[in-house]
């Protein structure tokens, strides 16, 4: 193989290599990848393996039908996480904003007293026991709990899979992201339960890291499987392999995402009762001597 060669088929696996992550992290299979953009699976299934030399018109329905950027497909260098969030926020600023960006990012700008706020989010994958802990950890701290899924459903009027049904995986995105934001400034102590792949769209996970002291739950994917089994959810049915080997990739693509959570608990092997109290535990240890107006304690 020429040089040029080379080039264009490692520019083809790492074309792949990238839809397919995308595709992971939202915990898409390459069916339901097919359905939304209109692909078939097999093609699909080329193109994550460096082989189809896709169409730039069809490249750019599989970046819509996830939700996001061409660009960020073909990039020369893939894009940082970070890169993306500061990205889309300076198309949406105003000129403003952007001043004060170009100053904090020259060194300039006055460092402003953090505020801790008594708002603490759990993520994690489907099981992880992020609706369970969270609404036991909000009772006991006598805070708000809020499970984001049933904030989007009531503001929309509209249940999560009528909101997958109708505007696809790019329009759920865009209104957990309203949800958040809503949620980011209201007033009061709460305990939030987001979905589990709130860590797919990087503004919205971003805007959840700096707005929520966040915890993830963490749990082997068999202990995942086995507790989205016991409650009788359809994703546990099927081929008990192929269940759990998707499980295992989706968890895989997340870990990194995840791991950027302010606080890790690992739930595996233990009782939800003890579980409970170890969430409350961190928790505390956290906000203790901060009910304070919301400043930090001088140091
Ligand atoms: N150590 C544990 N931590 C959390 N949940 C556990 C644990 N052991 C068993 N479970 C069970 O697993 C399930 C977790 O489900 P859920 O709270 O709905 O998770 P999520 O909201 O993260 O999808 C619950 O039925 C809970 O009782
Ligand atoms: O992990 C996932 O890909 C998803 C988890 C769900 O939330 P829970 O983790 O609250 O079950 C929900 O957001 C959506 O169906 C996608
Ligand atoms: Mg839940």
């Amino acid at each position: 193989m020429t040089d040029a060669a080379q080039q264009e088929a490692d520019f083809l696996n790492e074309l792949g290599r990238r839809v397919r992550h995308a595709r992971t992290v939202r915990g898409l299979s390459r069916k339901l990848l097919s359905q939304a953009s209109g692909l078939s699976e097999r093609y699909i299934a080329q193109l994550e393996g460096g082989q189809g030399n896709v169409s730039i018109i069809l490249l750019r329905r599989v970046a819509n039908a996830m939700g996001m950027r061409l660009d960020d497909l073909v990039a020369a260098q893939e894009t940082s996480s970070d890169w993306r969030v500061v990205r889309d926020l300076v198309e949406q600023a105003n000129p403003e904003q952007i001043a004060l960006a170009k100053s904090a990012l020259a060194g300039s700008a006055t460092a402003e007293s953090r505020v801790v706020r008594r708002r603490v989010a759990v993520v994690g994958l489907r099981g992880a026991g992020k609706s369970t802990l969270g609404r036991m950890a909000a009772a006991h701290l006598g805070w708000r709990f809020v499970e984001l899924n049933t904030e989007i459903e009531r503001e929309n009027g509209l249940s999560v899979g009528e909101i997958f049904a109708i505007y696809g995986q790019e329009g759920y995105r865009r209104l957990e992201q309203k949800a958040l934001r809503q949620l980011a400034e209201h007033p009061g102590p709460m305990v939030l339960a987001t979905g589990g792949s709130i860590v797919a769209e990087p503004l919205t996970y971003d805007l959840l890291l700096s707005s929520f002291y966040t915890i993830w739950l963490r749990a082997r994917p068999e202990e995942h499987l086995q507790r989205v089994r016991d409650q009788g959810h359809v994703e546990g049915k099927g081929d008990p392999t192929s269940v759990l080997e998707d499980l295992r990739a989706v968890l895989l693509s997340r870990e990194p995402l995840y791991a950027r959570a302010s606080a890790v608990v690992d739930t595996s092997d233990v009782p939800v009762e003890v579980m409970a109290e170890r969430v409350i535990g961190v928790i505390e240890d956290r906000f203790n001597g901060t009910d304070n107006g919301g400043r930090r304690p001088a140091a």
